[in-house]
């Protein structure tokens, strides 16, 4: 297998080898043509055994009032920084969001001041976690401060927070939201990331901005999640698990290449040489991404990842949410019913009706459907690895793009 060319970026500190897979279609293994029908048939096999995934409901996200009383807020903790061999506003390469990600405590007064006091005006979003403010830091550097709320660090923040911390300072790839610092201080938890402008994926299949993300992007915001959970899949050290895979974790750029968000569910994976497992004490993702086995057994591996991109796949082709309530009972679970449809060769009433019937695009519907059924198996044994993903998209987007060319 050739190995694709690294144009990722990585801390130099940091001893990963995980492939930072470049953007550019590379050639794979995966022979699209020779083994499509026999694939097929197997893929089809498999489909009406599909486990349909039920999970527990999301944790109900409750507003909590956070203290504004900064009276006392450091300015002092700016000086218990960690020492880096750069200074906070010393590493920007420009004054919009190429700084260098690192390991960065920021002080409230520095958080205040970006937010303008947490601004409502600022919000850019509430999830799980919190709030989401567009913030500004002293050099330029257009940041997104993610502010926990209150409640989330009385039950279990505290763990969580320190989870997401330890997993963001390690890890750096074009794919994946760019850790800038955090600040813990008395009831505040706030995590500061790169800001990613152009809204989520799901956000974009639910054409909130009027526009329809066309075939080719959706094929490529496959390939940059496939490569992003790669990295963290096959990261030397201590591989880690996302656990929370799915289209509004997913942030667009401008270009409409993606970045994987929220690590705040990450869990370091165990020894994947041993074939150990984390085993979990409570069952974490969301609703309709949630790897059937780990439900069952509690047991945590990169395959339950594996199994959230199937749906997200899915996702990107039928344009539906993973369950879709208001539907007909059978059209509820949508990657059951699009495997269905798929396996019963009508995989073309499961295409999201926005888009373009034409050879090419139903062509990679097809074998992105094929790859789906894979990453959905009951059992994740029979899951491909994220890395074997990848390959896969790259060699169904070297096709479409030839099909795309020969039918101009
Ligand atoms: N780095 C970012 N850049 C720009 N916008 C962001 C960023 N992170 C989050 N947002 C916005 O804030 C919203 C909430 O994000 P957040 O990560 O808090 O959600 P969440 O906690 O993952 O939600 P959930 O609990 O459903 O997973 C996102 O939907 C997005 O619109």
């Amino acid at each position: 297998m050739k190995t694709p060319p690294f144009v990722g970026w990585r801390r130099s500190s940091t001893p990963a080898t995980p492939q930072n897979l470049s953007h550019s279609t590379s050639s794979s293994t995966y022979s699209s043509s020779t083994s499509t029908s026999s694939r097929r048939s197997a893929a089809r096999s498999v489909a009406d055994a599909l486990v349909a995934c039920f999970a527990p409901p999301e944790p109900e996200k409750s507003s909590s009032y956070v203290s504004n009383d900064y009276s006392n807020a450091s300015s002092s903790s700016s000086q218990k920084r960690r020492s880096t061999n750069r200074s906070i506003y010393g590493s920007s390469n420009t004054s919009t969001g190429t700084r260098e990600s690192g390991n960065v405590k920021f002080s409230m007064a520095e958080i205040l001041k970006a937010t303008r006091n947490f601004s409502p005006s600022l919000k850019v979003g509430q999830g799980g976690f919190g709030t989401v403010y567009k913030a500004v830091l002293e050099d330029g550097t257009i940041v997104a401060v993610k502010r926990a709320k209150k409640i989330m660090y009385d039950n279990h923040l505290g763990v969580e927070f320190q989870s997401e911390v330890q997993t963001l300072e390690r890890i750096e790839h074009l794919n994946l939201v760019k850790f800038y610092g955090y600040l813990e201080h008395e009831d505040e938890r706030i995590l500061v990331v790169e800001y990613v402008p152009n809204g989520t994926l799901r956000e974009h299949l639910d054409c909130k901005n009027g526009n329809i993300l066309d075939f080719a992007s959706r094929l490529d915001v496959a390939i940059d999640v496939a490569h992003a959970v790669t990295y963290l899949h096959m990261y030397t050290d201590h591989p880690i698990i996302h656990r929370d895979i799915k289209s509004s974790n997913i942030l667009l750029t401008e270009n409409l290449r993606a970045k994987v968000a929220d690590f705040g569910f990450a869990r370091l994976a165990a020894d994947t040489e041993s074939g150990a497992t984390h085993v979990s004490t409570q069952v974490k993702g969301t609703a309709g991404y949630l790897d059937p086995e780990y439900l069952q057994t509690y047991q945590l591996t990169d395959k339950s990842d594996v199994y959230s991109f199937g749906v997200l796949l899915v996702e990107l082709v039928t344009g539906r949410r993973p369950i879709e309530p208001k539907r007909e009972l059978k059209e509820r679970l949508t990657a059951r019913w699009a495997m269905k449809k798929f396996s019963n060769g009508e995989a073309i009433l499961a295409l999201d009706p926005r888009i373009v019937r034409c050879p090419a695009n139903n062509f990679a519907m097809e074998k992105i459907f094929e790859l789906s059924l894979q990453c959905l198996a009951p059992h994740r044994k029979s899951r491909p690895p994220m890395r074997q993903c990848a390959e896969i998209l790259w060699s169904i987007r070297k096709d479409y793009k030839e099909l795309l060319t020969s039918n101009i």
